[in-house]
């Protein structure tokens, strides 16, 4: 991946226009659609068909996320209505090699998630098999909560395992990202952020979007330039 990218979460959007908040987003490199069970997590959100017809109606791509128990059933459902890219949870897949391959061979990106107290060492012999990690940064399950940074030594553990690795797996947080802690994230090597409250819940969601994303460039160019020192 060459850049990064700002996913921004239509959880926080208004609901009752959901067409006019994914035009306010077209700044962004995919809208992130949270979905959930009331099983897995704590909260019920949409499930395909309501996110099929959104898409079709979406000006850029989707990276849905999954918060839902019997992911090797349901995530393939959402490779199939086209959305670019599906991230389950480890905890609720039975078979996530087999599921990650069945979302790449239906043409999404396979991705996959792990919540706070989920170690990520279990994962690190599948990482070819995955095209995006996610690190949650807050319990999945709603929107506007705290940064957590004590996922950070994980997230930092898991850039340095797909750089060795030499797979090309996106690294994406989600929660609680916002001009305070992206630079943080950024640093400990994520590269696409997920943001629900810190760009819906400004006046202007594109200048959040871009607020944000100098932010993280400017934060992974002083990594890497402390990183790179002789
Ligand atoms: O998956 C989730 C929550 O479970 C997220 O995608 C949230 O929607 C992010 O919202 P903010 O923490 O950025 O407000
Ligand atoms: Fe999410």
């Amino acid at each position: 991946m060459s850049h990064l990218h700002i996913n921004p979460s239509i959880l926080s959007a208004d609901f009752s226009r959901l067409g006019d908040e994914l035009r306010a987003i077209t700044d962004a490199d995919a809208a992130h659609i949270d979905v959930m069970d009331n099983h897995f997590v704590p909260n019920l959100t949409w499930g395909p068909p309501v996110v099929e017809r959104l898409h079709e109606i979406s000006p850029i791509p989707f990276d849905v996320h999954l918060m839902i128990e019997d992911a090797d059933r349901w995530a393939p459902r959402y490779a199939e209505i086209g959305c670019e890219s599906v991230t389950f949870h480890a905890e609720a897949a039975i078979a996530p090699i087999k599921l990650a391959r069945e979302l790449r061979a239906q043409g999404s990106r396979a991705g996959m998630a792990l919540r706070p107290a989920t170690p990520v060492e279990p994962y690190l012999d599948m990482l070819e098999e995955l095209d995006l990690l996610l690190i949650m940064t807050v319990e999945p399950g709603f929107g506007g909560q705290k940064f957590l940074d004590l996922t950070l030594p994980k997230l930092r553990r898991a850039a340095e395992a797909v750089r060795g690795s030499g797979a090309s797996v996106a690294l994406q947080v989600d929660g609680g990202v916002s001009e305070e802690t992206i630079g943080r994230a950024a640093e400990a090597g994520a590269n696409v952020f997920v943001a629900g409250s810190s760009v819906y819940g400004a006046d202007d969601p594109a200048a959040a979007i871009e607020g944000l994303r100098s932010v993280a460039e400017r934060a992974a160019e002083n990594s890497t330039r402390i990183t790179n020192m002789p």
